[in-house]
């Protein structure tokens, strides 16, 4: 039997991507609802192809638009839109690659209405990590990682005692400015820090990568999954992408996982696990064309964002729901030319200072944080 699949955020660089993974394994997985947010070029081409049975988009005038263009679709729109995507009744998975903690009612619905999650939405997890988790338990879903050091965390353990685990060691690419020394970030262009040296992603994230709160977020959410403790998660810079991420436990073993940098194999992964099906014309991790592979100590003065997001995970709480939102705004302020590259940083020590943490915020506490952070950053900068 097929798996039916939501897809959040179909038309971003994961979601493309996972239509890929659709496509190839149509015999296996089954697309019934999908949302996107303004892109309606990139929709139209999903629902000629897909043939979704339901719709979401961001604004309620595109959902007119489509739904005279298709007349056989249901439509819906804006965060209801996501919810009734995530949450539609004959299907089993959702897969969530929507961007930024927008995703998180969504995430939330699916998981109470029984849906399995393929979670490529890490800031779900960084701003509600704690009630994202429990739902799962008391649902009984499986929340499945896509980010590839997540899954390759996933797979290191497969079958393992997770009290047998000394460290998780995530690995980062260093991003667009590994080789700059804080004084030469200075100046930096909107149009370097978007140039990944490994990966295409969307905007948001290769930003992230070039001021490492895209680890920072990595480890939140490695210590959200797996309940390691922050002393025993590492980063070290690995500039080739090609280990994933590894597990040491407590015997000195370590468990890694390797490939080449291509998210359609974690996107499969969490789709069709626990198999591994064939992928048609992948590239091969060929280890004697790569000849070497290199290793060097994280620097968290260099890379301010990671000890920032370090510090939030320790402090817990609502620390982490502003540390994100913060990252978000300042993110997207950067995209807009209105920040510098050193301000994103500046930015999200700020909003940290300033916030009173709440130990387990419920979910409307931490909507009204996200809000309310957003809003003291964007009303300040604009
Ligand atoms: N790209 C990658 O390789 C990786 C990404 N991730 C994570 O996956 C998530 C998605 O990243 P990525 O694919 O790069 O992001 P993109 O920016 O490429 O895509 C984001 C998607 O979300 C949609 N979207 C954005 N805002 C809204 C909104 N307010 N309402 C509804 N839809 C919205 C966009 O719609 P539209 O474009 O139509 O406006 C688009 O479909 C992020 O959490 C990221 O950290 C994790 C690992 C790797
Ligand atoms: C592909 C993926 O999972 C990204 O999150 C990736 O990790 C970004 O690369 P770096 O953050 O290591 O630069
Ligand atoms: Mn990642």
């Amino acid at each position: 039997m097929k798996k039916k699949l939501s897809l959040l955020g179909s038309t971003g660089s994961i979601g493309i991507q996972t239509l890929d993974v659709i496509r190839e394994h149509s015999e296996r997985l089954q697309l019934e609802a999908v949302s996107a947010g303004e892109n309606i070029k990139e929709l139209r081409n999903v629902i000629q192809e897909f043939s979704p049975k339901l719709v979401s988009v961001k604004l309620e005038q595109d959902a007119l638009t489509l739904q005279r263009e298709f007349p056989k679709v249901d439509f819906s729109y804006g965060s209801q839109g996501l919810i009734d995507v995530a949450t539609y009744s004959t299907t089993d998975t959702l897969v969530n690659a929507v961007l930024g903690s927008v995703g998180l009612p969504a995430t939330l619905k699916a998981i109470e209405s029984g849906k399995h999650i393929a979670l490529a939405n890490k800031e779900t997890l960084v701003t509600a990590g704690h009630l994202v988790m429990e739902a799962a338990k008391k649902h009984q879903v499986t929340i499945l990682p896509v980010d590839s050091e997540h899954s390759a965390l996933f797979q290191a353990l497969n079958g393992e005692k997770l009290e047998q685990v000394d460290r998780l060691i995530l690995t980062a690419s260093g991003g667009s400015f590994r080789d700059k020394s804080r004084e030469d970030l200075s100046n930096v262009s909107l149009q370097d820090a978007l140039n990944h040296p490994n990966w295409s992603m969307g905007a948001k994230i290769t930003i992230d990568s070039a001021t490492m709160m895209n680890k920072g977020l990595e480890v939140i959410e490695a210590h959200v999954l797996f309940g390691i403790p922050y002393d025993q998660i590492d980063v070290v810079l690995h500039r080739e992408s090609i280990i994933h991420s590894l597990v040491e436990f407590q015997d000195t073993s370590v468990m890694a996982q390797l490939g080449t940098p291509d998210m359609r194999v974690p996107i499969q992964y969490a789709l069709t696990y626990p198999d591994r099906l064939p992928r048609k014309e992948a590239k091969r991790l060929n280890l004697v064309e790569i000849g070497k592979l290199h290793f060097e100590e994280m620097n968290l003065e260099r890379f301010k964002a990671l000890r920032l997001a370090y510090d939030a995970g320790r402090v817990g709480g609502s620390m982490t729901t502003v540390m994100n939102a913060a990252n978000e705004s300042a993110v997207k302020l950067f995209l807009q030319e209105k920040i510098s590259f050193l301000e994103i940083d500046e930015v999200i020590e700020r909003a940290m200072m300033s916030h009173g943490t709440i130990a387990a915020p419920d979910l409307d506490t931490i909507l009204e944080i996200d809000a309310v952070t957003r809003k003291s950053i964007e009303n300040v900068i604009n």
